[in-house]
């Protein structure tokens, strides 16, 4: 029990945050967990059932003490006020929202074209508003396609120039963006940035506390494998993590990453931010819910 809370559930319930469901039941009290591990939503719809609260509350139920949505900037004002209001009396925490998505693909930080450029600018200003609306502090900000026609020193110095113009849209909110690597063999090819080592050079050379590494284990177990000393190469410059285990992409204890390892490490380190838990679910139905929440359960630092 050291270093843990224990949560009264039943005290979050008689709050009124929770539409009260016959699939969601408040048990009555939980440990919560050490890590601040972030599922998201559609991760417990077979418990919770589909409204986003119900998912929040069953999730705090379960201990979980942190959430993350890549699709808020695309949900309606009413949802993001009500996920808030939810989140603010079940005492989670927002992990990333993120900053571009529908346009990641289209536009990147690495090429030079100008009016490409004026609008990841543009997604960054209309991401403000939604971030505060939320509580979130960090924004995914994935670099987009390399471009073929530009040796990488110069796509480098363009991500950190576009970086840098950013950084004055978002840091006076106190807003954090943080840079994705993710990796070319599996699921992203073509992307510009890949390798922690290189996001770890930008984001030194753009130099601002809005501008850090979201190193998604899962991403860099593809690409550079190595996990526990790569991340502590580029620890001073790490903002957020993300998980989910390789083969699969699936939660802990499905593939080939020691995570009870590696979430000590970060514990240890003293990490006390968020682990978003980006992956699906590798088996089905609330039999699956239940085993991506004993697979927590196991791994979740002492
Ligand atoms: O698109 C992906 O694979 C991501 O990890 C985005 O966060």
């Amino acid at each position: 029990m050291k270093r843990r809370e224990f949560l009264q559930v039943a005290a979050a319930a008689s709050a009124g945050v929770v539409a009260t469901t016959p699939s969601v039941h408040a048990s009555e009290s939980v440990t919560r967990f050490r890590m601040a591990f972030a599922p998201h939503f559609g991760m417990f719809a077979s418990s919770a059932g589909d409204d986003l609260v119900d998912q929040l509350k069953f999730a705090a139920d379960q201990g979980f003490t942190a959430w993350e949505d890549n699709l808020m900037r695309d949900r309606s004002v009413a949802d993001q006020e009500r996920v808030a209001a939810a989140m603010q009396q079940l005492d989670m925490k927002m992990g990333v929202i993120s900053a571009l998505r529908g346009i990641k693909k289209a536009v990147s930080f690495a090429g030079d074209n100008a009016k490409e450029r004026d609008i990841i600018v543009q997604a960054l200003r209309d991401v403000v508003p939604v971030a505060k609306r939320v509580n979130a502090t960090h924004m995914t900000v994935v670099c987009g396609l390399s471009d073929p026609k530009l040796p990488r020193d110069y796509q480098t110095a363009n991500a950190i120039d576009l970086l840098k113009r950013c950084c004055d849209v978002v840091e006076p909110h106190g807003l954090v963006m943080v840079l994705e690597p993710l990796n070319s063999k599996k699921n992203h090819p073509g992307m510009f940035l890949s390798e922690s080592p290189h996001a770890y050079q930008i984001c030194k050379a753009v130099g601002r506390p809005s501008c850090k590494i979201l190193f998604d284990i899962y991403h860099q177990q593809i690409t550079e494998g190595n996990l526990i000393p790569n991340i502590d190469l580029c620890w001073d410059e790490i903002g957020y993590f993300q998980c989910g285990d390789n083969p699969g992409r699936k939660e802990p204890g499905t593939g080939e990453i020691h995570y009870g390892n590696v979430f000590q490490h970060l514990a240890d380190a003293g990490y006390d931010g968020i682990v978003g838990m980006e992956h699906g679910n590798s088996k089905p139905g609330v039999a699956g819910e239940q085993a991506v929440i004993d697979a927590y359960r196991s791994v979740d630092p002492a």
